[in-house]
């Protein structure tokens, strides 16, 4: 029987960054797998190599971070043996990032509606009335209410929220079957949060995403992921489906995460 090969799979991993002479591992040995339509937390205290993994896994790595050893695939494409070139078309069209501070991600002197046709022409081959309609089709979909009327907003006239909605409806504009969500309602509040984290949730079954999920908030993994990594001093200590970590974990490490909560 022929069995797909999962959305993301990532085996033994190894980031540095190399300063000088010293060399410091931020990520040793990280294997962890998401699949279409799956919510996969990568959960772990600041500096335990969270962002690091991601940003591995996007290319986007700045220097004098590099990928030391592992591999990483991206369905059937080996991300390690692609070019900057190829990877950048890759986080267009097949992997889609969204970041903690959704104010910083958009540009501040470009309106919400040029900013979200401009990432639609340039994936898809449409004209900018075309464009137009299926951003506002695709903000719908993010739960902004009014999207004609916020077409013409910018980024500092919306709140929050409606900013990482907005990130939202422009990762999605691709098409991308894998979305990198890098602690994306850490900076919002509570209410917000919620509604942000029940978009993911619909997201997912509607667009046929797979999502990591990065954060180091253990409430936000009970609610919303499958399944959970655990991570520290770089490694995954810890993975299993999240019913199984929750009622009995295992590494004292995830046991101190769950009695800081
Ligand atoms: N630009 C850099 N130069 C040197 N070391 C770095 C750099 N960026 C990250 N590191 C190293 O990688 C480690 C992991 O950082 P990372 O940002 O992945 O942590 P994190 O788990 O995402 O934390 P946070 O939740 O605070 O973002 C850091 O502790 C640091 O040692």
């Amino acid at each position: 029987m022929r069995t797909e090969p999962p959305l993301l799979k990532v085996s033994h991993l190894c980031t540095s960054f190399h300063t000088g002479s010293e060399q410091v591992r931020a990520v040793e040995d990280v294997s962890i797998e998401v699949n279409s339509r799956q919510i996969v937390a990568l959960v772990g205290e600041s500096g335990s190599g969270k962002s690091v993994t991601a940003m591995s896994i996007l290319g986007l790595l700045d220097p004098p971070g590099t990928i030391d050893s592992g591999e990483i695939w991206l369905g059937g494409t080996n991300l390690r043996e692609c070019t900057s070139r190829q990877l950048r078309k890759l986080r267009g069209t097949e992997m889609a990032v969204i970041f903690q501070d959704p104010m910083n991600a958009l540009n501040p002197v470009l309106s919400i509606g040029r900013q979200i046709i401009e990432t639609i022409i340039l994936h898809r081959r449409v004209s900018r009335q075309e464009a137009r309609v299926l951003a506002i089709q695709q903000m719908q979909q993010a739960g902004l209410a009014n999207p004609e009327q916020l077409l013409g907003k910018y980024p500092f006239q919306i709140s929050g929220g409606m900013c990482q909605r907005v990130m939202i409806a422009i990762a999605l504009v691709s098409g991308a079957g894998l979305l990198i969500a890098d602690e994306p309602t850490t900076a919002l509040d509570v209410t917000i949060q919620a509604q942000i984290l029940k978009e993911l949730d619909r997201i997912r079954w509607a667009n046929d995403v797979g999502i990591l999920f990065i954060t180091h908030d253990l409430g936000v993994v009970a609610e919303l992921a499958d399944y959970v990594y655990v991570m520290k001093s770089g490694r995954i200590v810890e993975s299993g489906n999240v019913f199984d970590m929750f009622s009995s974990p295992v590494h004292p490490y995830t046991k101190y995460l769950m009695d800081c909560r």
